[in-house]
């Protein structure tokens, strides 16, 4: 029997989905009115705008549907629902109130020592449309009304909320935001945010919030300018990316720093060494130098035909040509009009020179033989007074149509997309070692990596475009604009509307091509957006700051990240170091301090890897101290690991498991876990068992984690004490770690099964489940699983 609290809750969330259907009837009616509307060219105007707020309005409608109610806040005179949106009823008052209002607040931000005002919060829990259980926190016994006293129900909803199994997909924490974490999701617009935690403090998901708080707050800015969100790789985007949607924001773009540059999808990794060169900010001058030594003159004088007429550059005009381009203040390809055409006018006076001395002779002779007028006398002493400006101009067209021309102006000051130059680049050594960086070589056509991209950018930064061909495209497009205009006018005065002013209906029809969608962003790379955020910041290099620092002109930032988990051999270990070069101190630091992930048990065990890594480094605090106790279990071969993940699956139910391992030992961890997906493609996240390794399990969470080979993780990589940090911090109930030899000394808390090596039965018999049900466990070791052997 439902207690009367639990009735008349739901009474209440019935009646506010009552309201929301209704909001949504009228959204889809709106449209059938539209359409009825009159035919006139601005109701058609505005029906097509009309028709694009309603489709965004139902996606939000649908997007809601779930948990449309989730919280209430009681003061002592007044109570507010809270929930994904603001609904009004019929009068027009307030009946829902979106939990991104000022009104909203104190939901999230009330404490026992700080009620602020409030009596009562209350987390309502709904399954659908039902009310299934209700969370209470008093804050002020003494002023709740008699009879609501006795409605106080159910546990913690945080608790609750953290205990539920994972699905590979993260979801929204609307219900649950934390007040340390309310500061960062509403903290202001403007300038740069960095939130430092510890892992599983809620920096992702605090982050995400926090787009879904700007764009609600800051509506008309940011959906023109838009919100981008970078993160390590495609796999963390998947599992964070139905986030936003479930809040009823679908226009962020989200984009692994693999894409950041427009056409290229990188998902290969370097050496730790190459990684450290193509990260480190002097790249940038590097890539210059490297650019310059394009920019050629030849030694010698170059003479060679053009035209059916032999035709001599000379060394010195190079120089001069070279050095009048590079004092342009534009990049090498719009540099490169100005060489071309010192080049070819060089190359015409040498033509035409060339021609006149050919016909000096016979002029000469004429002059010997008398009889001529005194001013023609005067002109053949000096012939190039006989040269129009038009011969020349006619001289370089001819010669620029010339292949022989082009292929020396291209070897000379060749025009390069940034691929093209990157790829001469690594191809040739000698070009490396003139910048210092002979082991970038590699072979030609070889993929692209995610420590390219930025160099990629950077490139398109030095390059440019010579957008000559785009100028005169945009002089036809204004001529197409103006014939446009003269339409509208037009049908204006067809139409007898002569009050719009015919240049904002022509403007209105360009616009009505659509707004900028998220993916038309992506794919400009100079698109400025309004915000960016970026995820696992810590593992962004210097050169790839430089190119997400060019996104975002008014460094409207959010940058999330934590020291401790830096894996990458050019992430950060300084916050300040690396803002430095682009905003001087001008940033402010939040910490997030509770750890909401991983249980008290195995964080002790982090804390200890922590401390062996960085003395001074602090973990953050468990919020939950349940779970069982992480373990370690010494296997020199792997053959008992299929058992061991079969086990630990039964003991998760539902949820989902990691294998992660070093590199080295990764192969020998897939053989022996057929099932498991051999590479790490975003969707390998839906299935049970994923095989990582540390680097790509960062940002991740598992209900278990068998973590195999902690010595190989650590020895690694320059930062391998934080990938084993990391590694361990990705489980939210379950730790096992395989280790071979003896247990690295810091993780001497694990409970050690069996000391010698591992007995593939043991775990099994030993496991708590196990112990309350023996038949279940004798059953399947007959059956020969946990053996890694087909049959017993
Ligand atoms: N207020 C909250 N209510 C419910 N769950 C929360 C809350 N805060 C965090 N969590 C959960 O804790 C887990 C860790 O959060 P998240 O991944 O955002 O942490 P993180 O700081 O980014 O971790 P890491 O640095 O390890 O990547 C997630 O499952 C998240 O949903």
């Amino acid at each position: 029997m439902p207690s009367r609290a639990l009735v008349e809750e739901q009474e209440k969330v019935t009646w506010l989905y009552g309201l929301l259907d209704a909001a949504r009837a009228r959204a889809e009616g709106s449209e059938r009115i539209e359409a009825g509307g009159g035919g006139g060219f601005q109701q058609r105007v505005d029906r097509e705008t009309a028709v694009h707020e309603k489709e965004k309005k139902l996606a939000q409608y649908a997007a809601v549907e779930h948990g449309l109610c989730f919280g209430r806040i009681d003061r002592k005179d007044d109570t507010l629902y809270i929930g994904r949106i603001g609904l009004r009823d019929e009068e027009g008052d307030p009946a829902l109130i979106d939990w991104r209002a000022p009104a909203a607040r104190p939901f999230y931000t009330a404490t026992a020592a700080d009620p602020e005002k409030l009596v009562r919060r209350r987390h309502l829990h709904t399954r659908g449309r039902k009310v299934v259980d209700l969370d209470d926190e008093v804050f002020d016994l003494e002023a709740m009304r008699p009879g609501d006293r006795a409605s106080l129900v159910g546990e913690a909803a945080l608790l609750a909320s953290l205990r539920r199994g994972r699905t590979g997909r993260m979801s929204d924490v609307v219900a649950t935001i934390q007040a340390e974490q309310d500061e960062v999701v509403r903290a202001g617009f403007q300038g740069i945010l960095v939130v430092q935690g510890g892992p599983g403090t809620g920096k992702t998901v605090a982050a995400l919030h926090r787009a879904a708080y700007l764009l609600y707050t800051y509506r008309e800015t940011l959906s023109r300018r838009g919100v981008l969100i970078v993160g390590p790789n495609p796999t963390f985007l998947r599992y964070i990316e139905r986030v936003l949607p479930g809040l009823g924001e679908t226009d962020v773009a989200l984009c692994p720093l693999g894409t950041l540059y427009p056409g290229v999808h990188a998902t290969a990794t370097e050496t730790p060494e190459a990684e450290a060169v193509k990260g480190d900010g002097r790249m940038a001058e590097r890539l210059e130098e490297a650019l310059k030594a394009r920019q050629r003159v030849p030694d010698e004088d170059v003479t060679f035909e053009a035209d059916g007429m032999p035709v001599t550059l000379t060394s010195k005009a190079a120089l001069r040509a070279r050095e009048h381009a590079r004092n342009v203040r534009a990049p090498h390809n719009v540099q490169r009009r100005v060489f071309v055409h010192d080049v070819l006018a060089a190359l015409a006076e040498d033509q035409l020179e060339r021609m006149e001395r050919e016909t000096d002779e016979p002029l000469q002779r004429l002059l010997e033989e008398g009889g001529l007028s005194k001013e023609l006398q005067e002109l053949l002493k000096e012939p190039s007074r006989l040269r129009e400006d038009h011969d020349l101009e006619l001289a370089k067209e001819t010669l620029w149509d010339d292949p022989e021309v082009r292929r020396l102006i291209d070897s000379l000051w060749p025009e390069l997309t940034p691929e093209r130059f990157l790829n001469d680049l690594y191809a040739d050594p000698e070009a490396l070692r003139h910048i210092g960086c002979p082991e970038l070589r590699r072979a030609p056509g070889s993929p692209w990596t995610v420590a390219d991209v930025p160099l990629l950018d950077e490139a398109a930064e030095l390059l440019g475009v010579d957008d000559s061909a785009d100028k005169a495209a945009e002089r036809r497009e204004e001529q197409r604009r103006r014939e446009e205009e003269r339409y509208a006018r037009g049908v204006l005065q067809i139409s007898g509307l002569t009050e719009v002013d015919a240049g904002m209906l022509a403007e209105r029809q360009r616009e009505e091509r659509g707004p900028v969608t998220a993916a038309e962003r992506l794919a400009d790379r100079e698109w400025a957006y309004g915000h960016v955020i970026v995820d696992e910041a810590q593992e962004l290099s210097s050169m790839a700051w430089r190119a997400v620092m060019r996104r975002v002109p008014a460094k409207s930032m959010t940058i999330v990240g934590d020291l401790a988990q830096t894996g990458s051999a050019a992430g950060a270990r300084d916050w300040a170091e690396m803002l430095e070069p682009f905003v001087g101190d001008r940033w402010r630091e939040l910490r997030l301090l509770v750890n909401y992930r991983t249980p008290g048990a195995i964080m002790a065990v982090a804390e200890d890897v922590l401390a062996s890594v960085d003395p001074h480094a602090v973990a953050p605090r468990s919020v939950r101290e349940e779970g069982d106790p992480p373990k370690a279990v010494r296997m020199d071969a792997l053959d008992g690991l299929p058992g061991l993940v079969e086990a630990e699956l039964e003991r998760i139910g539902e949820g989902r498991l990691a294998v992660i391992t070093s590199r080295a030992r990764r192969q020998e961890v897939t053989a022996a876990l057929p099932d498991a997906p051999a590479e790490v493609t975003p969707e390998a996240l839906d299935q049970p068992v994923v095989i990582l390794t540390a680097a790509e399990s960062k940002g991740l969470e598992f209900d278990a984690v068998v973590l195999v080979d902690p010595d190989g993780i650590r020895e690694e990589s320059p930062n391998g004490g934080h990938d084993l940090y990391v590694a361990i911090t990705r489980a939210t109930r379950r730790l096992t770690v395989i280790h071979s030899g003896d247990l690295p000394p810091e993780l001497h808390r694990l409970v050690r099964e069996g000391s010698r090596p591992f007995d593939e039965t043991s775990h099994l018999l030993n496991s708590p489940e196990n112990a309350r049900c023996p038949r279940a466990a004798t059953d399947r070791l007959e059956a020969g699983e946990g053996t890694g052997r087909e049959s017993g």
